[in-house]
């Protein structure tokens, strides 16, 4: 069996002209224009290309962009100070810091000063629980991309059995939450689960977000299962630097009945799925309608 591709660089195309045209419709009808402020707080080179990516999408969709470059010896104090101004700003919607921050910040300090209203990211202990509690939150744009990609190709979840390698905050516990929400029987693993390739294959969706390169063999898929590759990790492969995910794409592809690649798969509705949080937080900010087949 050939896996069908889940093209994530097309569809996120199709949410960003979604969110481009509410965001032309927010302005006519009512003079409002979605504000987005991100945060960089030293000099990364990933994060800065995430960030210049976040800027340009943001104002290619219509919305307004406010990048904050700040030097990588900013103190706790000056981010929270920064954070209660955006806070306080009725032309920002939306707040993200962008992840990691130098180990001098208290990351977790910093995303709980986020107006929770605002917090694109739905990193803010407030959404975490609003999630976990099947309650109206922001929701973190990766997870929400993923669960965007498997109601576009499956229609209903309802009754699959889902599993998720990965535990982390920012990905593994929010996928979880969201495929629960759409009621999958849905289990948690991680690298101390026992016999994990058995537990992998019982999965109808198995998705993968351990960061570890290829970690996930094509024989740990069940035939047909539908596979969401989440990683995004550079190695060196024949003298040069390539970009794979946490499964190992050519073996899972001959057994899946869809997965999706690394690059283009999962990645790009990330930034994709921030935009429409934006356009949601400005929706709710202005008591007005949220976009519908862009939340969870
Ligand atoms: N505050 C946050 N920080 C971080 C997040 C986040 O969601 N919020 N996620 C990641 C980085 N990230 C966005 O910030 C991100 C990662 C990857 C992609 C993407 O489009 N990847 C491409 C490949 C790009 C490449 O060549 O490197 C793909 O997979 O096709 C977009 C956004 C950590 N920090």
């Amino acid at each position: 069996m050939t896996a069908q591709i889940i093209d994530g660089k097309a569809f996120a195309a199709k949410v960003r002209g979604q969110v481009a045209e509410h965001v032309a419709r927010l302005k006519t009808d009512h003079g409002i224009t979605p504000g987005l402020a991100v945060v960089l707080v030293g000099e990364d080179p990933a994060s800065q290309v995430y960030v210049r990516s976040k800027g340009k999408s943001t104002v290619e969709s219509g919305m307004n962009s406010y990048e904050h470059k700040l030097d990588a010896t900013t103190s706790e104090a000056d981010l929270l100070a920064l954070i209660d101004k955006l806070n306080n700003d009725p032309a920002v919607h939306g707040i993200l810091v962008q992840l990691p921050l130098p180990k001098h910040l208290d990351s977790d300090l910093v995303i709980n000063s986020i107006d929770p209203a605002k917090d694109v990211d739905g990193f803010h202990i407030s959404n975490v629980g609003l999630l976990g509690t099947g309650q109206k939150s922001m929701v973190p744009c990766t997870p929400l991309g993923c669960l965007m990609m498997l109601r576009d190709h499956h229609g209903k979840l309802a009754g699959m059995d889902a599993v998720v390698v990965g535990r982390s905050n920012i990905v593994g516990k929010p996928m979880a939450q969201l495929l629960l929400g759409d009621s999958c029987t849905v289990t948690i693993a991680h690298s101390r689960t026992k016999d994990l390739g058995e537990v992998c294959r019982r999965a109808d969706i198995l998705v993968a977000a351990v960061g570890r390169p290829e970690m996930i063999p094509g024989d740990w898929v069940k035939p047909g299962a539908t596979v969401i590759d989440v990683g995004i990790n550079r190695i060196e492969r024949d003298g040069k630097t390539v970009l794979v995910g946490d499964v190992d794409f050519a073996s899972a592809a001959t057994v899946a009945g869809a997965i999706t690649p690394v690059p283009g798969g999962v990645g790009p509705m990330t930034i994709a799925c921030l935009l429409a949080n934006t356009l949601t937080a400005c929706c709710r900010a202005n008591g007005l309608a949220e976009p519908e087949g862009l939340t969870a």
